[in-house]
């Protein structure tokens, strides 16, 4: 039997803090605000600003969704983002990603102030993350998946970690993050040989790759930390990990659930990043 990483205890201590920073900006008279760019109604974008919106409401930060058509051209986007870019009032920006296919990522990204971007779609902070600055903002889920860690006490330093999925959100973030803590890292993708064999070797493994239980137990080492960050929906609408969940928490020492593991925490991350940013462009 393995321990639970429940992810509620982790948010809520995240929270309970953020509360504290929200009141002491409110006697400044300044208001935290995030601005959510959604273009069209992907369900899984619909699923995270819900939990986002709750989240923060739940700790005084004030939220405005733009909501875009499914059909906007590139200039429209841009100039709706500039918009966002150049109110004061905003001092978060999450662009919901992937976007559709004919509005250009790797152009637009350029476009999102740095000092807003608090979900990391910016090239400045990619870099930062890359450097170990942190002055920047890494992405939310990763960061997630590192709180939980911390929370639950898992020693990194020295430890090995494999990082299933390299995508710029989830998997290779995550790696640079557990690089940071002095973890030895593994990155394993879809052209990774002999996978079980790798991922085997990880004291903590991390499961990022968008595919419903495809972790099973022969890929988890005995005693390991496992950290499920996927999040499938199946034909009846329930939630499953990327991890094989029945067959892996025999193996793992602790193990993250779906839904109630990483997923519950990365809202708190958004909120407390927008804070963080608010803070910065008011000098405090
Ligand atoms: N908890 C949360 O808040 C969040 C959860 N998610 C969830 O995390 C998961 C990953 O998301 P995301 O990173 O955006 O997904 P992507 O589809 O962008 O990336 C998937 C990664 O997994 C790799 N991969 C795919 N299939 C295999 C395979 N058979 N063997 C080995 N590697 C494979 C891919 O490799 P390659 O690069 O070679 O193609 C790729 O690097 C999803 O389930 C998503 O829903 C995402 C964001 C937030
Ligand atoms: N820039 C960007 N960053 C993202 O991180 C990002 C994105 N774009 N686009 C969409 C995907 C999808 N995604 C989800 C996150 C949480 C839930 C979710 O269901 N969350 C539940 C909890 C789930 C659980 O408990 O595990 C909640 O917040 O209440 C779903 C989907 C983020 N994504």
């Amino acid at each position: 039997m393995s321990t639970l990483l429940k992810g509620k205890a982790v948010a809520d201590n995240i929270s309970e803090d953020l509360i504290k920073e929200v009141e002491i900006l409110k006697e400044k008279e300044i208001t935290p605000k995030l601005a959510i760019i959604r273009v069209g109604a992907r369900p899984d974008d619909l699923a995270y600003e819900r939990g986002a919106l709750n989240r923060c409401a739940k700790v005084g930060v004030e939220t405005e969704v733009k909501e875009l058509p499914e059909d906007i051209t590139q200039e429209d986007f841009i100039k709706e983002l500039r918009k966002i870019n150049n109110d004061t009032n905003i001092h978060g920006i999450l662009v919901f990603r992937p976007l559709p296919k004919h509005l250009n990522e790797e152009v637009i990204k350029y476009e999102i102030v740095p000092e807003k971007d608090v979900d990391c779609f910016s090239p400045i902070n990619a870099a930062k993350l890359l450097e170990g600055d942190d002055t920047g903002f890494p992405p939310c889920t990763p960061m997630a998946v590192i709180e939980i860690l911390k929370h639950y006490q898992v020693p990194m330093e020295g430890k090995k970690a494999v990082v299933l999925g390299r995508s710029m959100v989830v998997g290779k973030p995550a790696a640079l993050l557990l690089l940071k803590e002095n973890a030895t890292v593994t990155i394993c993708h879809s052209r990774t040989r002999e996978l079980s064999k790798v991922t085997q070797e990880g004291d903590i493994l991390v499961a990022a790759i968008g595919k419903g239980k495809f972790v099973k137990e022969d890929f988890v080492k005995e005693g390991a930390v496992v950290i499920d960050v996927g999040i499938n929906v199946d034909e009846e609408g329930n939630l499953h990990g990327d991890v094989d969940f029945d067959q892996c928490e025999k193996k793992a020492s602790m193990i993250t659930p779906v839904p109630g593991g990483v997923g519950s925490v990365t809202t708190s991350i958004l909120a407390k990043h927008v804070i963080k940013a608010c803070k910065l462009q008011n000098n405090l």
